[in-house]
């Protein structure tokens, strides 16, 4: 087992709740390492066009109702993080936190109900696209008993994270977003669910500060994961496969 790993230079962000290691923890070195790909997620051109509002508005639609979806198979796998965080004996409030992030999925499945009416899209034809049901296979095969903690907290972590830095980047000043996505922008992008997220980024860092280096290796594999399915749900979205 190591010590803190030492960043170079600025992280990007805090380490917040958690008792996380602040700015230079093992997740701010990730971040670093894998900027590429980490922008490829959370600047791509389905969220630019939201940004600069050229978006189509059947690929909005498409995005909606197949993230409705995403999010009714996120909620296992949440409960499946929060079974894990429950068996750790010196859990700093971590379940806390995992029930509150359950808690505001409950909200975000009626927000999609709503959002979808006004849309006329219909929740209950959709049937789940490729990129989805491979990234809901992937949530899946994390949610075995098998998978270590810190794996599927970093999971967890990355994928709220990618939203949140898509979506504050449409709240940003210079953006142009349509009115009828200021909500949907808002949702992802506003200022607690920005705390939320570093919450978990704290927990995260806390936990494979504590790992062994094959669990660390495991978690930034599965942290790269979670970025390429997050292209791909994007490029989906956009009706490029
Ligand atoms: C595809 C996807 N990734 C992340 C989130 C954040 O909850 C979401 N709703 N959908």
């Amino acid at each position: 087992m190591e010590g803190k790993t030492e960043a170079v230079g600025g992280g990007g962000g805090g380490g917040g709740g958690g008792g996380g290691s602040g700015i230079n923890g093992i997740i701010e070195t990730w971040l670093k390492k894998h900027n590429l790909l980490y922008i490829g997620a959370t600047r791509h051109p389905f969220i630019l066009s939201i940004r600069d509002g050229t978006v189509d508005p059947s690929s909005f639609k498409r995005w909606l109702g197949q993230d409705y979806i995403f999010v009714r198979n996120f909620v296992p796998f949440v409960a499946s993080v929060l079974q894990k965080a429950s068996k750790v004996s010196d859990d700093g409030g971590d379940m806390e936190v995992i029930l509150g992030g359950m808690v505001s999925l409950s909200d975000e499945l009626a927000w999609f109900k709503k959002e979808a009416s006004k849309w006329d899209v219909v929740l209950t034809s959709i049937a789940p696209q490729k990129a989805n049901q491979d990234y809901c296979r992937f949530l899946e095969s994390l949610m075995s008993s098998e998978v270590e903690y810190a794996v599927a907290i970093t999971a967890f972590w990355a994928i709220e994270a990618v939203y949140q830095k898509s979506f504050s980047l449409c709240l940003k000043d210079g953006s142009n977003v349509p009115t009828e996505l200021i909500d949907t922008c808002q949702r992802w992008g506003n200022e607690g669910f920005g705390e939320y997220c570093r919450t978990l980024q704290g927990i995260a860092n806390r936990c494979l500060e504590k790992a062994p280096d094959n669990v660390l290796s495991k978690a930034e594999t599965t942290f790269l994961s979670v970025l390429e399915y997050e292209v791909e749900f994007w490029n989906m979205s956009q009706g490029r496969f």
